[in-house]
This record gives C-alpha cells, structure tokens and sequence, in this order.
C-alpha cells in the first residue's frame, strides 16, 4: 500500500527533553537531549547527525518507545498510528501505556538496532518471519490449531526467505539461530527482521556498520524502496556516501 504524502507529519517531535538519572552515581544527572524539534513526513528521510554522545541513539529510542520521553504538558513525540483517511491519529509516547507502545511496534514502527538481540533456538528464517505473524506464536500450541496458521506461517516464510536471499544471507544458515552468526551476517537478520513488514515508520540507527560494499547497496536500495512507498525514516547513518544516498534532509543534534 503507497502511503500518500499529506500536509501532516508522519512522527512530530516538539521541543523533546531526555535526562537520565544515575541512581548508583549519587543520582546524577545527564542531560542528553534539550528542546529537539523534528517532523518527519510520509516519503522522508532524516539523518541524525551531531558528534559521539549527543543522544542520536537516544532520540532513536524514544521514538520506538524504549526509554520514556519527558512530559511537562507542552513537548513531546508523537507518532501517527493512523495514516489513512483524512485525518492523522497520533500516539503521545509520554503518555502511551505499554500495550498502545507494544501495539505501535506491531502495526506502524520497524526498528533496526545496531545489535540483534539473538533468541537463542530461534532459527534466522523466523526471526524474520515472525514480525510478520501479527497475533500468532510460531509453535504456540493454542495457535498451531488457528485454522490460518499454516497459510500464514508459510506466507511469513516465503517473504522472509526472499528478503534473507537478497541480502545474501547464506540459505545454510536460514534454519540456525543467529547467536553463532558473525557481525555482519547478525546485521543482515536484523535488517531484514526491520525491512519485512512495510511499516509507515522506520527507525535505523546504523544499518550499514558492519556491512561490506555489496551488502551496503543492498540496505540502500531497501531505504530508497521505503522512502518511494511513504515510509517516513528516521536514521542514523556514519557512513557519509550512505547517507547522502538515502537521507532527504539531516538534523544535527
Ligand atoms: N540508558 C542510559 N542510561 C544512562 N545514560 C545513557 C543511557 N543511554 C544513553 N545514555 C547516555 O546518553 C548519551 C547519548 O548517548 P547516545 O547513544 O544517544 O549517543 P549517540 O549520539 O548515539 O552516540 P554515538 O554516535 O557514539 O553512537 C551518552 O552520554 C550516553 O552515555
């Protein structure tokens, strides 16, 4: 499904503070990101810049909903959950409970990590194929006698499969888990793990950092896909050719 481009933004940030505090340092406190502003639209995407430490990864991951966004009723990030139709329904993360941010990951937000956070026994092919499963666990016993299972399981698969192939994941490997896997070939489950599902945001914090020449044009060319069916991407790229390929505007923090 093309998502057409309209006049509101896809994910709207305004004025997003994040502190952490260090409870086993005396409570200190770090200031990372201060008043960031940023409005990504269907079709875009932004690149973080900013030096080492300046809460790249961080904006990433408040925007998936994995750390907290600070609410003092004026700022905040939201993300539209609803991008059909005349009017935008959006998520407040400040406020999301952890079911709507569960439910936001499931239907709207991909996210590609640096590191894959491996399963252990869980064989690459359904690493991938399972943020395709919605609601059903691979070998779920109550979800085995789903009359769907087998379609969709089989579905999930084949799509999975052909995401591995292009990204050169080795067929031999398809049926192991990716614990073993090198760096490079662990980052190409977790591409194609974010890349499966045609979700209307992407999350990329550096896709292309242990990847070689061949296998970085592949992640470009699945940026520029997303880009041309109305993902709105928020990336983090230091490859600077990457980014210059992929990126629409950047945002230096
Ligand atoms: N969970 C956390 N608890 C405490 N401090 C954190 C946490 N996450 C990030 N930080 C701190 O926030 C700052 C920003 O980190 P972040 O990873 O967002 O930077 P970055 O701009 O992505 O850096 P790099 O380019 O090196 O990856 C760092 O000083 C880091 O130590």
């Amino acid at each position: 499904m093309k998502i057409e481009t309209r006049a509101w933004p896809v994910i709207d940030v305004q004025g997003l503070s994040k502190r952490f505090t260090l409870h086993l340092q005396g409570g200190r406190r770090l200031d990372v990101l201060e008043n960031v502003s940023l409005q990504v639209h269907a079709g875009e995407c932004v690149a973080l810049v900013g030096a080492s430490g300046r809460g790249k990864s961080t904006l990433l991951k408040c925007l998936y909903g994995n750390y907290g966004c600070e609410d003092d009723g004026r700022a905040g990030a939201r993300v539209a959950v609803r991008v059909d139709g005349n009017a935008p329904r959006y998520l407040d993360l400040a406020r999301a409970t952890p079911q709507e941010v569960l439910a936001l990951r499931r239907s709207t937000v991909s996210y590609v990590s640096q590191f894959l956070r491996a399963v252990p026994r869980v064989p690459a092919l359904d690493v991938v194929a399972e943020r395709l499963l919605e609601g059903l666990v691979l070998g779920d016993a109550a979800d085995v006698d789903d009359p769907r299972y087998d379609e969709h399981v089989e579905n999930a698969r084949a799509r999975a499969a052909a995401l591995l192939e292009r990204l050169r994941v080795p067929r031999a490997l398809w049926t192991l888990a990716p614990s073993t896997f090198s760096g490079g070939e662990q980052q190409r489950v977790n591409i194609a793990r974010g890349f499966v599902k045609p979700t209307p945001v992407l999350l990329l914090d550096e896709p292309t950092a242990s990847l070689d020449a061949a296998n970085r044009e592949v992640v470009v060319d699945l940026i520029r896909q997303a880009r041309e069916r109305g993902a709105a991407i928020v990336g983090i790229f230091h490859d600077e050719d990457v980014r210059d390929r992929v990126a629409t505007r950047t945002l230096t923090l």
